[in-house]
């Protein structure tokens, strides 16, 4: 009988002591109901705004929105927050179009149908006006190989200057913890010391023209996607047609498999990251502008127009691969397959960027 009883009180949430349980945290495993979900869930990530500053009250903040679950939450949120705590922001969508049929247009489609939803105006950019090229005809160029390192070192480039046609002062990215650390370990295997040293910073480029942050860097990309789904936000959860099986995949599967024995590992990895001490003799680039556009970079051209100049010239491959101790030349493939959450609930990963 006080089996039974004791039962019956394991199932109540943890938090409220009062309502059912409704599902096992993945970034504690507490069981908890689904109101004490969202509520920690917001206020964690509120906590993280708030303890790292990252807005400022009358700021204009740009939501780089691709359409998945992971900006789709972003904006979903920092519009609630921004109600609720009156962070006094105002806040827009993001998008940039790649130019890739029967992935972009549709996932632009779930943006423009956000832009209704939560009430936030949308700017799309596009690689196509931006470059001249869109995804598929540089595929086409080049093939499959590689495209990402194209798409995400344009992407970049795009959101900035995206952000700079909206005057806004900062952009917002879904990065999630997840990612973070997947990154400090990518940067461990390559063994690249100058992304190593900054890539677990929540805010970056706070001396060029639009700071960048990643309100989502301790976040738990399971929780994410169990947010979406309880709170029914519409995003698009394809995966990127073109992106490729690729060294940033095993890295990523390594993690999830980390998780699935520890779940603090994400978050071990990330804060090891953030601990790190680089040594004084580890040669750093200097950031200076690209003789060719004005965008900010550590060559004479920036990466962007040296893959430019590439395709224009009938020479794609011209710019890719890497470049020891140069920022801006590494592989930014990856492969997503994995389906986290039982059900209907699938994910996707387009690119991913070791440097965003
Ligand atoms: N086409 C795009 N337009 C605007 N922002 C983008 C675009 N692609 C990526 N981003 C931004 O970069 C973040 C990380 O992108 P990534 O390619 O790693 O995809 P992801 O982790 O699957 O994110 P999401 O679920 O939001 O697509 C996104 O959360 C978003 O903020």
């Amino acid at each position: 009988m006080e089996d039974v009883k004791q039962k019956n009180r394991s199932r109540l949430c943890s938090i409220c002591n009062d309502k059912k349980a409704a599902l096992k945290r993945p970034k504690t495993q507490e069981q908890i109901c689904r109101e004490c979900f969202y509520s920690v869930f917001e206020e964690e990530i509120h906590n993280v705004i708030v303890d790292n500053k990252l807005f400022k009250s009358g700021e204009r903040v740009a939501i780089a929105a691709s359409g998945g679950k992971d900006s789709t939450v972003l904006a979903y949120i920092l519009s609630e927050l921004n109600r609720r705590h009156n962070y006094g922001l105002d806040l827009f969508l993001l998008s940039v179009d790649e130019g890739i049929t029967g992935y972009r247009d549709d996932s632009l489609e779930t943006v423009k149908r956000n832009e209704i939803q939560y009430g936030l105006p949308l700017k799309v950019v596009s690689y196509k006006d931006l470059y001249g090229w869109t995804m598929d005809e540089i595929v086409k160029a080049i093939g499959l190989k590689n495209n990402c390192t194209f798409c995400g070192v344009f992407r970049r480039q795009a959101l900035d200057r995206g952000a700079a046609l909206m005057r806004t002062d900062k952009l917002a990215t879904g990065h999630n913890a997840d990612d973070m650390a997947e990154t400090v370990l990518l940067n461990i295997l390559r063994g690249d010391i100058a992304r190593l040293s900054r890539c677990t910073l929540i805010t970056t480029g706070e001396d060029g023209p639009i700071p960048r942050c990643k309100p989502f860097k301790y976040t738990y990309e399971k929780e994410i996607v169990m947010y979406a789904y309880f709170k029914k936000l519409d995003y698009f959860s394809t995966e990127c047609i073109y992106s490729p099986n690729a060294y940033r995949g095993f890295a990523r599967e390594f993690i999830k498999d980390l998780e699935r024995i520890r779940p603090s590992a994400i978050l071990d990895i990330i804060r090891s990251g953030e601990n790190l001490r680089i040594s004084t003799s580890t040669k750093m680039p200097d950031q200076g502008t690209c003789e060719r556009c004005g965008y900010i970079s550590s060559q004479k051209w920036c990466k962007a127009c040296v893959l430019l100049d590439g395709l224009n010239r009938g020479l794609p491959r011209q710019g890719i691969g890497r470049t020891r101790g140069a920022v801006l030349s590494k592989d930014r493939e990856q492969i997503r397959t994995d389906s986290e959450m039982k059900g209907s609930i699938s994910q996707s990963k387009p690119c991913g960027t070791l440097d965003f």
